[in-house]
């Protein structure tokens, strides 16, 4: 089986945990508290600026030409699609520009965002690219998962429809096709961390999601 397909069916209890969190249970109702949602959004629009620079950082060491035209298009809808998402709904929910500059990120946004980039400037391009990948996969499964089941009208219909979207998952499939070729190529030892390095990049999205529910600060 190619790493892909074992790394996913590794991590099935995490990915039942993610789908079956209150906040994803709550936003697919439509009854996520309004407050609940702009802390999300508000860290994800911190989190998205620091994501597009690691994807950067991903095209730049990228081997194949497909992989810096993955990364480097990657960064640009970082920035300029989901972040447009971003702003439609900071206005939608009352936060202004300025709430948004002077958030402080939480300590899962800043954990998440700082593991990313110390696979960048530390670890190998295989086990960078590996933590690069839930970000796109998790996200696309929730949009499946939630869409079905979604209340209409739904004040987040727009970001479940985001991320439902099938350019989303094609997207999400070119990912796999780069991590799966590279663990092909990699040593035992490499693809090894290469789990690792996926492993963790995923409990990090669990613990997001689990971060805005509980509208987390930092204790002291
Ligand atoms: C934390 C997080 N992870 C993933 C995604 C989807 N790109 C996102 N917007 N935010």
């Amino acid at each position: 089986m190619n790493f892909c397909t074992t790394i996913w069916e590794e991590i099935a209890p995490l990915r039942r945990a993610i789908l079956s969190h209150p906040f994803l249970d709550e936003l697919a109702a439509g009854t996520l508290p309004p407050e609940t949602f702009r802390h999300y959004i508000v860290q994800d629009s911190l989190y998205l600026a620091e994501y597009a620079r690691v994807l950067a950082l991903a095209a730049a060491r990228a081997p194949t030409a497909a992989g810096r035209l993955e990364f480097s298009d990657g960064a640009k809808v970082a920035v300029q699609v989901e972040e447009a998402l971003h702003q439609a709904f900071f206005a939608q929910f009352g936060v202004t520009p300025e709430m948004a500059q002077q958030s402080e990120a939480t300590p899962a946004c800043l954990g998440y965002t700082s593991y990313l980039a110390s696979l960048a400037a530390t670890r190998s391009y295989e086990e960078l690219i590996a933590g690069i990948l839930p970000c796109f996969w998790v996200y696309w499964e929730v949009g499946c998962d939630i869409r079905p089941r979604a209340a209409s009208p739904n004040p987040y219909s727009a970001w479940i429809e985001t991320y439902a979207a099938p350019s989303f998952g094609e997207a999400t499939r070119r990912v796999c096709d780069l991590v799966d070729a590279a663990a092909a190529q990699a040593t035992p030892a490499i693809r090894s961390a290469m789990n690792t390095a996926f492993r963790n990049a995923a409990r990090y999205e669990w613990m997001f999601w689990d971060s805005a529910y509980r509208r987390e600060r930092w204790p002291i």
